[in-house]
């Protein structure tokens, strides 16, 4: 069983104006043509939307051959990327754990994720971990340059040739990044390295459906084909319904409007604990996408019922920014619950029920409750736990993510703004070429003043030289007061 993911938007209808979902959803429906005739912003990074249809069999061909390598030489493959070369594959593993439908012949590595951290203790347990186990490495990053990852595969690369010598360290390596160019693709050509391309019109968090995701996911026995089929059929309906059955589009006109109405914060749930890292992954996904040019939602995400008993009160009863969008899949398995009459845990009531009977109807108590105290409830529904259903869910929220972009006036293939940190990170760790920025980034903190010397001066000169006003003064000492 599976099928496309659907939406239930009647516990946030009370928040939305009829008429403006009206409008809302001519607005996208020419949106999405926008998408899928590559004519709006970013279109060069659109080569997602054909990736379920376009795989060649060769190229998934040699994904299954390169990850039956790794299976036979290794117990142990590390997954060593970031962001959106690190949250996919994580994702869809971490769903798809403990299916029967992975390959049972074969035994199955265990997996394991670097470089996503500049964590000195968390690569010391990974690299203790790792002591005596026959591991490879898979390593994933587009630019090539991203520090956490270079820094985590050097490292790794380093305990390799230690371990297997520096002929077999080649064949335990593969490395996923830029066709052409970039730090990694010229490592893995000098050094020969095992490679495949991550696609120049895909950006790095609309790829889990290239070997960014696909290579992890065969690694662990999983099927990517099912994957991309279901992603297909998603593919299908996203782009080809009518706005009035398309519930990609749906979504996106509905969080708008939410977001309109004046929720600026967008609560991912789920009660299967399954879902997790496919609520880091979309956070990446939206949060990337549309927090720009002072626009956005914010996005979050929590498990339930485990966050229930720690933000449950902020959501039932906190500032009234959320609204909550619920992830509903059908547990693959079930516990009876058997409890006596006289047990002494007063559990009898429960006697003969299941933890998944207990489960929906804590979910509806918990989505009833939320609605009532102020918190629009959306209710999008994967078909199952399966690789088809995965595929789907990744392609459903790319498209919602992509449309929802256009519809708020930004361009949702760039993420310029994390560009910020990383100059002052770089001008610190004092990498060739940043000897200015660290030269002012050194004085700013030693003078323990926030503002720029340049800052400062365009700020004045903007103003023609204008004293400072009041809130300037009121700034400068809270920033002294730092
Ligand atoms: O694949 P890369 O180039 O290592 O980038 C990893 C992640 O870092 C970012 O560029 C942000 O710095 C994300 O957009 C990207 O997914």
């Amino acid at each position: 069983m599976s099928g496309p993911i659907r939406l239930d938007s009647t516990w946030a209808l009370d928040h939305i104006d009829a008429e403006e979902i009206d409008r809302g959803m001519k607005g996208a429906a020419l949106q999405l043509q926008l998408l899928v005739n590559r004519k709006g912003a970013g279109s060069e990074y659109t080569g997602w939307l054909n990736l379920p249809v376009d795989a060649p069999d060769s190229l998934l061909a040699r994904i299954e051959d390169v990850a039956a390598g790794f299976r036979e030489q290794s117990d142990t493959v590390v997954v060593c990327g970031v962001g959106g070369s690190y949250l996919g594959a994580r994702a869809g593993l971490e769903f798809l754990a403990g299916l029967p439908s992975r390959s049972a012949t074969d035994s199955l590595p265990d997996i394991l994720f670097a470089g996503n951290s500049l964590s000195s203790w968390q690569l010391r347990k990974l690299l203790d971990r790792l002591a005596g186990h026959r591991f490879s490495v898979v390593v994933i990053s587009k630019s090539g340059t991203t520090l956490e990852t270079a820094v985590a595969f050097h490292i790794l690369k380093t305990e390799l040739v230690r371990r297997f010598g520096t002929e077999k360290t080649r064949t335990r390596i593969v490395a996923i990044t830029d066709s052409e160019h970039g730090t990694l693709r010229d490592l893995a050509r000098d050094e020969g390295l095992v490679t495949f391309d991550l696609p120049r019109d895909v950006g790095g968090r609309y790829s889990v459906l290239t070997p960014v995701g696909l290579l992890p996911f065969a690694i662990a026995g999983l099927n990517i084909r099912a994957m991309l089929q279901g992603a297909a059929e998603q593919r299908t309906a996203s782009l080809g319904s009518p706005a009035a059955t398309n519930d990609a589009l749906q979504y996106a006109v509905a969080r708008r409007l939410l977001n309109t109405s004046g929720k600026g914060i967008e609560l991912l749930t789920s009660f299967e604990p399954c879902l997790h890292f496919v609520g880091e992954w979309w956070k990446q996904l939206f949060g990337e996408s549309e927090g720009k040019d002072g626009k956005g939602i914010f996005p979050a995400s929590a498990e339930f019922t485990t966050d229930l008993h720690s933000l449950g009160q902020f959501v039932q009863e906190g500032t009234r920014s959320l609204f909550e969008t619920v992830v509903d899949v059908p547990a693959p398995a079930d516990v009876p619950f058997l409890c006596d009459t006289d047990s002494p845990d007063e559990l009898a009531y429960l006697n003969g029920r299941s933890l998944s009977a207990m489960n929906h109807d804590a979910r509806v108590g918990t989505l009833l409750a939320h609605h009532d105290g102020g918190v629009p409830v959306l209710q999008l529904t994967m078909p199952d736990v399966s690789e088809r259903s995965f595929g789907a869910t990744v392609y459903f929220f790319e498209v919602a993510c992509a449309v929802g972009g256009y519809m708020l006036g930004i361009n949702p293939f760039d993420q310029p703004g994390v560009e910020a940190y990383k100059h002052n990170m770089f001008a610190l760790l004092a990498k060739p070429g940043t000897e200015v920025e660290a030269a002012d980034i050194r004085s700013r903190l030693a003078r323990g003043q926030l503002t720029s010397i340049e800052q400062d001066t365009t700020r004045r000169n903007g103003r023609g030289g204008a004293s400072p006003t009041a809130s300037d003064e009121l700034t400068s000492s809270r920033q002294s007061a730092l």
